[in-house]
């Protein structure tokens, strides 16, 4: 797990490290450029290129400094620019600015025009104007500078936060530099995560700059992103066992000619390693199902007047309590037996509940139905989904997913997975997650009856639920960039995903 800090968290452990564990500032400067340096250095024609760095006065220009002196001492070409004046200087900044005089080192203040020859004549430029420390829309001299910049196409390597974006909240003050890369001291920045943030910093790297593990305590919200799927993260095997030790998922699934949902959720299921998937679905779907996925057991319904065959309804209500956890709303509809079923489900239902598209739909018109549940409840809503549950714009979801999440699981007493790019998982006490794997690929019709699946399949196996949504968005999200490896970002399809779980999971 990698840890998420707003801004100002950031600044708070910096200073906790600074003023309560005696570290110096300067320290975690000199750790924080050797560690941008390196990154710089293992670049393959170095020796043959020329860098710039584009300081600003606060503590992000003095990293910039301390990278191109360390870059001197080790022969590369190297050039620094400061934007902005000497007695603007920060501390510290001020300290690596006199070093780097005593040192002649290559250094100017910014003038127009040569800036513009001198971003001309480089081959990679380090962004070290601005940090964690942004606080405002960028205007002036600054803005010239990035808009020069960007507009030079050159290779960029951004320290800490791609200069323009908010670290709080990932928006761009104003303009921000478009980044190649990404150097994180000590921890992933929020402003890094969210969107549009993420894309201006492209391919992230986070590097250690000695904070102590200590320091971390005092954050009141701990954030965090799942990186790596590691064997404590899913469900044992043992020697030992048979389909019952994995665990049964009920899918309850599709509507009168719908049934791929019901498909694509059992199969990723299955895919996930549980012993057995059980289908509820219309009587229509029967034979398509039966053909496409005989592996799984199938119920179907039939209905007058929006009312479920009385003994159909029994059978249903035998299965709620023969499995370990149910999936519903995939494909179902929002007709009025979809909208029984789901009533009937939490109200006799004693497994965790796995709540996805048209039973999100139901909700959002008749929010009382999640009132009084007793069972675990994972809601997986897309921003669409989510701004029908929580009668808001979808932009209004866009801009704030934690707080909507976090407000949709306070609310409901659920476990939240809203969808999106990078998916946030909450839950009224735990931490919260971010998503950082899949790719724009997964933006196909089903790769969501996918995830309901693999969550689902998780959970009937064992895992805890709230362990399940997060480990399973991380699934799904690895298995689409494992697919968009074999099939791209155009080919590939909902079925591509579940055909790649297997080799994420082993
Ligand atoms: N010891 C530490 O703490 C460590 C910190 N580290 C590094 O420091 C970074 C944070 O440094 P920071 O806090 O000095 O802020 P930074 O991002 O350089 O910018 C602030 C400066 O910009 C100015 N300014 C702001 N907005 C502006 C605008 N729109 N337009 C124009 N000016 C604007 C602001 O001026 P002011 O608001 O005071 O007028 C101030 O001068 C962090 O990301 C990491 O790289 C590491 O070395 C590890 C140890
Ligand atoms: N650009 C993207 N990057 C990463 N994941 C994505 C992207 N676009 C979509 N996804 C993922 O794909 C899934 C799409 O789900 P959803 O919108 O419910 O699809 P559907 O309703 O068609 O099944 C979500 O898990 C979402 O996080
Ligand atoms: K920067």
């Amino acid at each position: 797990m990698n840890r998420i800090l707003t801004g100002q968290d950031m600044k708070k452990i910096d200073r906790n490290t600074i003023d309560y564990y005696g570290i110096p500032s300067l320290v975690l400067m000199e750790r924080a450029a050797l560690g941008v340096a390196n990154e710089v250095m293992i670049r393959e024609f170095i020796n043959k290129e020329k860098v710039l760095i584009v300081c600003g006065t606060g503590n992000n220009g003095g990293d910039g400094l301390a990278v191109g002196r360390i870059l001197l001492s080790n022969n590369v070409d190297v050039k620094m620019v400061i934007v902005g004046d000497y007695n603007q200087f920060s501390v510290e900044t001020k300290k690596q600015y006199e070093i780097l005089v005593k040192l002649n080192g290559p250094i100017v203040f910014y003038q127009e025009e040569s800036f513009y020859h001198l971003v001309n004549e480089a081959d990679v430029i380090v962004d070290a104007i601005f940090g964690v420390g942004l606080s405002r829309d960028i205007k002036g001299i600054y803005k010239e500078v990035i808009q020069t910049i960007n507009g030079s196409k050159k290779y960029v390597i951004a320290i800490d936060i791609p200069s323009g974006i908010d670290a709080n909240s990932g928006k761009v003050l104003g303009i921000s530099i478009k980044a190649n890369q990404t150097i994180a001291l000590s921890a992933y920045k929020l402003g890094q995560v969210l969107f549009p943030g993420h894309e201006y910093c492209n391919e992230i790297k986070v590097i250690d700059i000695g904070i102590p593990l200590e320091a971390y305590k005092k954050i009141d919200k701990n954030i965090f992103t799942m990186s790596k799927l590691t064997q404590d993260m899913l469900p044992t095997r043992k020697p030992r066992s048979n389909k019952g030790s994995y665990g049964k998922v009920l899918v309850m699934a599709g509507s009168k000619n719908m049934s791929g949902a019901a498909y694509l959720s059992g199969l990723a299921a299955y895919r996930t390693g549980v012993g057995l998937v059980h289908i509820v679905t219309p009587e229509d779907n029967r034979i398509i199902l039966q053909s496409q996925l005989p592996e799984a057991i199938i119920t179907t319904y039939e209905f007058n007047n929006g009312c479920i065959e009385q003994n159909h309804m029994e059978k249903i209500k035998q299965a709620i309590n023969n499995v370990d956890v149910i999936v519903i709303g995939p494909g179902l509809s929002t007709e009025i037996d979809a909208k029984t079923l789901l009533i009937e489900t939490i109200k006799h239902g004693k497994v965790p509940l796995i709540i996805d598209a048209d039973g999100l739909n139901i909700i959002a018109k008749n929010k009382d139905i999640l009132k009084n549940h007793q069972q675990p409840i994972i809601v997986t809503p897309h921003p669409g989904e989510m701004s029908r549950l929580m009668n808001e714009p979808v932009q209004i979801i866009l801009d704030q997913l934690i707080e909507k999440a976090m407000n949709m699981s306070e609310q409901h007493n659920v476990i939240t997975v809203l969808k999106d790019s990078n998916t946030v998982i909450t839950s009224p006490t735990r931490d919260i997650y971010i998503n950082l794997s899949g790719n724009n690929g997964m933006a196909t019709a089903g790769a969501g009856d996918v995830l309901s699946g693999v969550i689902g399949g998780l959970v009937a196996q064992g895992i805890e639920t709230f362990k399940a949504a997060y480990t399973g968005v991380l699934i799904h999200g690895l298995a689409g960039d494992k697919a968009k490896e074999s099939k791209g970002y155009y080919g590939m399809i909902a079925r591509d995903i579940i055909q790649n779980i297997p080799e994420v999971m082993k």
